[in-house]
């Protein structure tokens, strides 16, 4: 496909998602029609579709609309690319600029500043602001751009330079990121990296680097007994396991189908990690972990869609989940042990002021707090860690 060709397919993909299907649907749908679409084309048009999810509002400006048209006319403004060379309608190329199109391409572009704040929803960029502070600009500027592929070292099966020749053989070039002494940033063959032998033989994981410096600031031993309330599909127990391996290890969700991967990324990791039905949690751990679910705010570069589907009543909803899951998970530590409470939002109503509710009413004492944005490196993300002193 030539590059006006890729252009074309985001702007109907996009047409498809502005109707109200997922992207991730209709880029699947495209590239079922499109047997002759290669590997390379596929990541392009992706790409594309995802720049533009990212900065939707943004682009929107600049192309003069929420089509997918519009869009991608915004997107390749933001991007400096020839556009005159590239929508011609030649062969499966967009359409010519009319001249309402032209017009509007030629007004000066606004500066990066007034770009990054349409990229937030407007009801949010208050709330963002206040709680980002001085570092609201950069954060908003970085949010734009695509988000790193960081894996996590499993050093219970080898060590970061082991892991970077064993990926190195397979086409995967990484650097090691200051964040964690477990992450590594993919910045060659990210597309390869689960095919990898190193990813099927357990020595790495995806995973955020940002999260990989939040489980590596926690206390945790061998014999502890400790519970990853909200599991998922085991992302945190892993990292907890790869650090203390004889730890006692139990995963638990509301919804168990979402821990059916655990069994097979334990095993892959040489990882003893056990799973608990709701209703049979046990008592007295030592650490209880409360990944709590979230507007995933910090995670927005790699899910935009769910930037612009979030609504104050969904953030209220999951901040009084957020508040009933922590008090539900504190009666289960042990005199004495700390709950790690950890979400991938930059919003303080999800975080600082979640422990903040949490400690006035329970008398529990912060002993470790931390919120991390982009400007680190990673998503953003926060972690406290809580002691029960009674
Ligand atoms: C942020 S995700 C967890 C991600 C996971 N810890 C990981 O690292 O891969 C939040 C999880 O909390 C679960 N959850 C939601 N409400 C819950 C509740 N009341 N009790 C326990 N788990 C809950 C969701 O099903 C979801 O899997």
């Amino acid at each position: 496909m030539t590059p006006a060709a890729r252009l074309a397919a985001a702007i109907a993909i996009l047409e498809q998602v502005r109707e109200g299907a997922p992207a991730e649907r209709a880029l699947t749908n495209w590239g079922r029609a499109s047997r002759f679409a290669g590997s390379g084309d596929r990541a392009a048009v992706r790409d594309h579709v995802f720049d533009v999810l990212r900065c939707r509002g943004s682009f929107a400006a600049l192309g003069g609309g929420e089509s997918g048209r519009a869009l991608v006319l915004g997107l390749a403004r933001a991007q400096g690319l020839d556009i005159a060379a590239l929508f011609t309608g030649e062969g499966h190329a967009p359409a010519p600029l009319s001249a309402q199109e032209a017009a509007r391409l030629a007004q000066p572009l606004p500066d990066e500043g007034t770009l990054a704040d349409l990229d937030w929803p407007d009801w949010l960029r208050p709330q963002l602001q206040a709680d980002l502070g001085a570092a609201y600009a950069a954060v908003s500027a970085r949010m734009r751009a695509r988000a790193p592929v960081f894996l996590r070292v499993n050093l219970a099966r080898g060590d970061r330079a082991a892991a970077q020749a064993a990926l190195a053989l397979e086409g995967i070039a990484t650097r090691p990121d200051p964040l964690a002494e477990t992450a590594l940033e993919v910045t060659g063959g990210a597309r390869r990296v689960q095919a990898s032998a190193a990813y099927r033989d357990g020595l790495v994981e995806l995973q955020d680097a940002a999260s990989q410096a939040a489980i590596a600031q926690v206390p945790v031993a061998a014999g502890m007994r400790v519970l990853d309330y909200c599991a998922g599909g085991g992302g945190k127990a892993l990292a907890l396991a790869a650090r203390a391996p004889k730890a006692r290890i139990e995963a638990h969700d509301i919804d168990p189908g979402r821990m059916r991967d655990i069994p097979v990324r334990a095993a892959r990791a040489g990882a003893r990690i056990s799973t608990v039905a709701p209703g049979r949690l046990g008592r007295d751990y030592d650490l209880v972990l409360v990944d709590a679910p979230c507007s995933g705010s910090g995670t927005w570069r790699r899910t935009p869609e769910a930037k612009w589907r979030l609504t104050p009543e969904r953030l209220a909803e999951l901040c009084t989940l957020q508040a009933q899951i922590l008090r539900a998970a504190a009666a289960r530590v042990a005199p004495g042990g700390r709950l790690l409470y950890m979400t991938c939002s930059l919003l303080d109503a999800e975080n600082a002021a979640q422990v903040e509710a949490f400690v006035r009413e329970t008398g529990w004492q912060v002993a470790e707090q931390r919120r991390f944005t982009p400007l680190d490196g990673g998503d953003g993300f926060f972690a406290a860690q809580l002691e029960r002193r009674d």
